[in-house]
C-alpha cells in the first residue's frame, strides 16, 4: 500500500522575485472531494461576489499541457491519482494571484494535505474561510464519470477516481479538520441542485468581512442552518 500523500523530490527556484503585495489579499478556499462541484460553485461566486477563481487542477493542467520534464512528471502523478508536490502547486498559485489586478481570491482544490496548508499559510497568507463541499462518495463518482464523457480529463475514469477519493480521506480530510479547529470552516452540503447549494454558500459568504481579512463566523452561521435542515454529515 502506497503513501498517497507521498511527494516526489522538491525543487527550488526563485524566479519569482518582486512579488506582488498579497498581505492585503482575500482568500477563500474551496475544498470538496473530486467531483463535488467546486468549479460549479466557484463560477457562481466569481459572479456573485467578483473574486479571482484559481483552480489548482486548471493551473496543474496547463503545466502539464506545456509537455516540459515537469509537467510529464505532474501528468503520471495525477493520473495515479496522487498529489503534485506542494511547491509546484503553491509557486503557481502565488504567480496567478500576482498576475492579477484583483485582491480577492477562490482558491479551488487547495490545499489537499496538510503540509500545502502550511507552506500556503506562511508563504502567502492565512484564508478568511474555508468552504467545504460535503457529498458522499457515491454521488461524486456518478458525477465524476458522466463529466468524464466530455471532459479529456486524463483522471475521470474509474480506475484513477477510487484513487482520488483515498487521497482525499488520507490527505484532504485532516486538512478540513484543522481549519474547522480554527472556526474557519462553512460545511455545505453538496448534495441539492447547484442553485440550492449556491443558497448555503451565499450564507457562508455574506458572514465574510471582506475589508480586512476579519476572522469571519461562517462556522457556526453555516452549521447552524445546515443542522436545522439536516445536511451535516456527523
Ligand atoms: N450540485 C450538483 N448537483 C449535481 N451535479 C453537480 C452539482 N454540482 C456540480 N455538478 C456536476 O458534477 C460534475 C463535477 O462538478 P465540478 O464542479 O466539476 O466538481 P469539482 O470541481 O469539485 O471536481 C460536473 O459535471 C457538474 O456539472
Ligand atoms: N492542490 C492540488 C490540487 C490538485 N492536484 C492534482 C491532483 C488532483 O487529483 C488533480 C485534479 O485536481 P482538480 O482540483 O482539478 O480535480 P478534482 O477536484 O479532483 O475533480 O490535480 C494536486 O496535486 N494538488
Amino acid at each position: 500500500m502506497g503513501n498517497f500523500c507521498c511527494h516526489f523530490e522538491a525543487r527550488h527556484d526563485d524566479d519569482d522575485e518582486n512579488k506582488a503585495d498579497l498581505s492585503k489579499a482575500t482568500i477563500v478556499f474551496v475544498l470538496g472531494g473530486p467531483g463535488s462541484g467546486k468549479g460549479t460553485q466557484c463560477e457562481l461566486l466569481v459572479k456573485k461576489y467578483g473574486y479571482k477563481h484559481l483552480s489548482a487542477g486548471d493551473l496543474l493542467r496547463e503545466e502539464v499541457k506545456k509537455g516540459t520534464q515537469l509537467g510529464k512528471e505532474m501528468e503520471s502523478i495525477m493520473k495515479e491519482g496522487k498529489l503534485v508536490p506542494t511547491e509546484v502547486t503553491v509557486k503557481l498559485l502565488r504567480k496567478a494571484m500576482q498576475a492579477s489586478s484583483n485582491d480577492k481570491f477562490l482558491i479551488d482544490g487547495f490545499p489537499r494535505a496538510i503540509d500545502q496548508a502550511e507552506t500556503f499559510e506562511q508563504d502567502i497568507k492565512p484564508p478568511a474561510l474555508v468552504l467545504f463541499f460535503d457529498c458522499p462518495e457515491e454521488e461524486m463518482k456518478k458525477r465524476l464519470l458522466k463529466r468524464g464523457e466530455s471532459s479529456g480529463r486524463a483522471d475521470d475514469n474509474e480506475e484513477t477516481i477510487v484513487k482520488r477519493f483515498r487521497t482525499f480521506l488520507d490527505c484532504s480530510m485532516p486538512v478540513i479538520e484543522h481549519y474547522e479547529r480554527q472556526g474557519k470552516l462553512a460545511k455545505i452540503s453538496a448534495v441539492p441542485p447547484p442553485d440550492e447549494v449556491f443558497v448555503e454558500v451565499q450564507r457562508a459568504m455574506d458572514g465574510l468581512s471582506t475589508e480586512h481579512g476579519e476572522k469571519p463566523r461562517a462556522s457556526d452561521h453555516v452549521a447552524a442552518h445546515a443542522q436545522g435542515a439536516g445536511l451535516m454529515a456527523a
